[in-house]
């Protein structure tokens, strides 16, 4: 919602590439959406840049929008950058006073300097309604993200921290939540009495894309699967909310973290692999082991695999794969979930192989239920036919939506700190295995569907095999 009132919104590591590629033209995106809104926008970092630097770069990152309009023009006047220590309390001071109204500060920073920031915040009195703004990995397990929770609520409370999720903000997940409580036939068929298994699954074509200082300490698991794909599964499998609410979406959102598992509670059922060199859409890729900066001896995974159960009355005994990595040949990003067969099937339909799915996209935003129905020709023969719902796409990009949230101190899309700490409790195990090698490290070619002897998901797998 667009409000008069003039937001600041400061960013501290506004030099790096997060502010650039996301950060920005999440921002641009939402202005040029809203023309009524005002943004002070203030950029801190190390790197010495005039404030004419500064302007052409949020510049350039707005025009790569091709974001216009009032409140545009308004932010790209009165933006301005500030070289400071983030970890030096006098410069935060100053970043802080420099804004017109209570800032929104967003860490665009390593998450070692993030802390040494937030621990100067702590000894300084802040404006009333400052928020704090934190991209992932938020901590690295689950006592040093309990850790970091006490920290923050030292500064400001509970409701004005946004543990950012782009995936929260992704137009399809917040369809989830029209899908599942906005209609009386798929509700009720979302549950172990109908649902054999569920997959979610984001394969990517593209490689490390230079972030080996990042990924090569996260890997799939943590990049991908502790934080954004369970945080997709907590809306897809939660109890329906109140309302929409944060405290009422999170509560649910919690319940329904606080119940999963590893499958079988047996790490071992987990995948990892690590992509060779190959070519995907013509593009050669180096082995990941000899992209610049990697540390083989890490043995980091760039495609992982998990079954998990939300253990409770809606959910037991249905396996849920949870699946991504990089540089595989198919960009692949949905949501299925397989049905069960029906309880009697008459024997004349003998040609009934596949099972009733339905088949969400995480981008482009389409939704397909897979069906049978009796084809053309022979009526005893059954075919494949598919309903289709193209979702109409969010007004925002996932940036802009998170930015909206912060800004208006909706922490809806954010990921509450109980829930952050969850999402390191449901891997630790398969972490601890991968670390004591009890899950070998396979490979796969840049390009291919991922290491030729794991079995095509769940779909494919018998129901409810342990793997
Ligand atoms: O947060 C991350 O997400 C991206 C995938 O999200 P997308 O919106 O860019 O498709 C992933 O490539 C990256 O490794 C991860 O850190």
């Amino acid at each position: 919602m667009a409000t008069s009132k003039t937001s600041s919104l400061l960013i501290l590591g506004a030099s790096g590439d997060l502010a650039a590629r996301l950060l920005m033209p999440g921002l641009a995106g939402l202005l040029a959406h809203e023309p009524d809104r005002r943004v002070q926008l203030i950029g801190a970092g190390v790197e010495d840049l005039t404030d004419a630097q500064w302007k052409a770069r949020v510049k350039e990152s707005f025009a790569s929008v091709k974001a216009k309009g009032p409140a545009v023009q308004a932010t790209l006047r009165s933006t301005k950058y500030i070289k400071a220590d983030v970890t030096a309390k006098d410069d935060l001071q100053k970043l802080v006073d420099a804004c017109t109204s209570d800032p929104a500060i967003y860490f665009a920073l390593p998450p070692a300097i993030t802390e040494l920031a937030c621990g100067q915040l702590q000894k300084m009195e802040l404006p009333p309604a400052t928020s704090l703004a934190l991209e992932k990995p938020f901590g690295t397990d689950e006592r040093s993200a309990k850790k970091l929770n006490t920290l923050l609520l030292k500064i400001v409370p509970e409701n004005r921290i946004h543990r950012v999720d782009h995936f929260l903000g992704r137009s399809t997940v917040l369809n989830l939540l029209g899908l599942r409580f906005a209609n009386r036939l798929i509700e009720p068929m979302l549950s172990n009495r109908d649902v054999e298994n569920i997959e979610i699954v984001y394969d990517e074509q593209l490689g490390l894309e230079n972030r080996a200082r990042y990924y090569d300490h996260a890997g799939a698991l943590v990049d991908m699967i502790q934080s954004h794909l369970l945080q997709v599964l907590a809306v897809l499998v939660m109890e329906a909310p109140a309302t929409l609410s944060a405290q009422d979406v999170r509560d649910q959102k919690q319940l329904a973290l606080r119940a999963m598992r590893i499958w079988d509670d047996d790490p071992a059922s987990s995948r990892r692999a690590r992509y060779t060199g190959g070519t995907i859409n013509g593009r050669k890729l180096p082995a990941y082991v000899k992209e610049d900066g990697v540390d083989p001896s890490l043995g980091t995974e760039t495609l992982a695999e998990v079954v998990v159960e939300v253990r409770n009355m809606r959910w037991a005994g249905v396996p849920i794969m949870l699946r991504s990595g990089k540089a595989l040949g198919d960009y692949r990003r949905e949501i299925v979930v397989t049905f069960k067969a029906p309880t009697h099937v008459p024997p004349e339909f003998h040609t009934l192989k596949e099972p009733d799915r339905l088949r969400i996209l995480i981008d482009p935003d389409e939704m397909f239920l897979e069906l049978n129905v009796n084809g053309p020709g022979d009526p005893l023969v059954i075919d494949r036919a598919a309903l289709e719902a193209v979702f109409n796409p969010g007004d925002l990009p996932a940036y802009g939506e998170v930015l909206q949230g912060i800004l208006d101190g909706d922490a809806a899309l954010s990921v509450r700190g109980d829930a952050a700490v969850e999402g390191w409790r449901i891997v630790a195990p398969v972490l601890a295995a991968w670390r004591k090698n009890e899950v070998p490290l396979d490979d796969y070619r840049a390009g291919s569907a991922g290491p030729a002897s794991w079995p095509k998901g769940l779909a494919e797998a018998a129901p409810a095999q342990k793997r």
